[in-house]
């Protein structure tokens, strides 16, 4: 069955009561009039028609996610039950600790968290169909060398979105922390006022250590996140190391963010980032660093001209903002919208969406692969000894990975 033109909104755009309302779908009035088979109806107003949820979902002939419980034990489905129907309810204790079941490394609780995920997952799927396919979300990855003023950007930026009446969360990508053993991002501290806002959700770095065990857990609590209503979600991270190019494969919209700093303060900064930036922004062009910055915004602007375009309908814009006085950054936004309506217009969000679940898919087989290679009995006990050769130099490292391939091989 399909039903037209039906879209999400945000009930306090037109209701006061926002909790109340809150995950109810609304479709417009016309097209309830035009679809006899819309029945129960729970609230009814001049414009809107609102309908409960277990309607969508039998509208949408979605399998019934208690389905894919299977297999778990009856304390595992409550907990599964539980976190999800908190999550969608809204509850930000309940998307805290779905996201640390994701992040477990422990082989059962990492089933029960993609029955969790698959649920979601469900959850998501006749959630667009409503929304006529459309992304609920929007996905924006940020990064910038330290110091650039992402934290204070953020504070600032989000506010101003849940002021608008967007639920808005924020994660951190950030492997250093395990090897460091300090955190250089999602410190909730750096952004006080925002993690006491109800309506903003900051999640500190995830605590799996290898960078393909951070996208995963990444990926996975972006569409937790989804799953509790944040309908704009920011992945930030550090500009100087891998995390961004991974970040990058995760997001609808790129943005990085630079200090009025020239060539020389910037040379952490990777130069494939800036081919990846959908949006740079300058932050600080206030006070005296207002002319730095307009000089630096006219350097990137020239630099930028020369890389290869990536999209059809979209340029990458070069901006100037201050977070500190917020100056620019309701333009800023305004552009960020700009891009996400033509992408997908464009039918080209749809398509990167796509191609990132491709990437993603590979990149958790080649994450895997490793995994079963290295601690395979056939290969597991030869590593050091043939790691050792190829350090002193008896064996070239070809020839020892082929050994270890055969190995592994001959033992499957
Ligand atoms: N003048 C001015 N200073 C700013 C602005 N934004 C941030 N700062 C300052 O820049 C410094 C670094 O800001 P942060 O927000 O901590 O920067 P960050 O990129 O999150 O840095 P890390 O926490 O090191 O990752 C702080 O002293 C801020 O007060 C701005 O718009 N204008």
């Amino acid at each position: 069955m399909k039903i037209p033109s039906v879209l999400l909104r945000f009930p306090h755009r037109y209701f006061s009561k926002r909790t109340y309302f809150k995950n109810l779908t609304f479709i417009s009035r016309s097209d309830f009039l035009c679809n006899e088979s819309l029945t129960p109806v729970h609230l009814h107003c001049s414009k809107w028609i609102c309908l409960s949820k277990c309607l969508s979902r039998e509208l949408c002939h979605q399998t019934p996610p208690e389905q894919e419980s299977e297999g778990l034990s009856d304390r595992e489905k409550g907990l599964v039950d539980r976190l999800y129907n908190g999550l969608v309810q809204g509850h930000r204790a309940c998307l805290a600790e779905a996201i640390t079941l994701i992040e477990s490394t422990q082989t059962r609780k990492k089933q029960v968290a993609q029955v969790l995920l698959q649920k979601v997952l469900s959850y998501h799927r006749e959630q667009e169909k409503l929304n006529q396919g459309k992304p609920l979300a929007f996905r924006v990855g940020l990064s910038g060398p330290p110091g650039a003023g992402k934290s204070t950007f953020i504070e600032c930026f989000g506010k101003m979105l849940t002021e608008r009446g967007h639920k808005v969360s924020v994660l951190a990508v950030d492997p250093s922390s395990s090897t460091s053993g300090g955190s250089l991002l999602g410190d909730k501290t750096r952004m006080t006022e925002l993690s006491r806002d109800m309506n903003a959700y900051i999640r500190p770095s995830p605590t799996r250590g290898t960078l393909g065990g951070v996208t995963r857990t990444t990926n996975e609590a972006i569409l937790l996140c989804e799953g509790g209503g944040y309908n704009v979600v920011l992945v930030e991270t550090v500009g100087v190391g891998q995390s961004e190019f991974a970040v990058a494969d995760m997001v609808d919209m790129f943005i990085l963010v630079l200090p009025p700093a020239g060539g020389d303060e910037l040379q952490g900064i990777k130069r494939g980032i800036i081919e990846m930036a959908d949006l740079v922004v300058i932050n600080k062009a206030d006070g005296d660093l207002t002319v730095p910055a307009r000089r630096i915004q006219a350097e990137y602007v020239s630099a930028m001209k020369l890389l290869r375009k990536r999209s059809k309908v979209w340029r990458p814009k070069v901006m100037r903002i201050s977070a500190k006085t917020g100056e620019g950054i309701s333009d800023m936004w305004d552009k960020m919208t700009e891009f996400r309506d033509l992408m997908l217009t464009s039918g080209e969000l749809i398509a990167k969406r796509r191609k990132q679940q491709k990437v993603w898919m590979w990149n958790l087989i080649q994450e895997n692969m490793l995994e079963h290679f290295r601690s395979h009995l056939a290969v597991k006990d030869k590593i050091p000894l043939l790691e050792e050769k190829v350090l002193s130099g008896v064996l070239s490292p070809g020839l020892a990975a082929d050994l270890l391939l055969k190995a592994f091989k001959d033992g499957l």
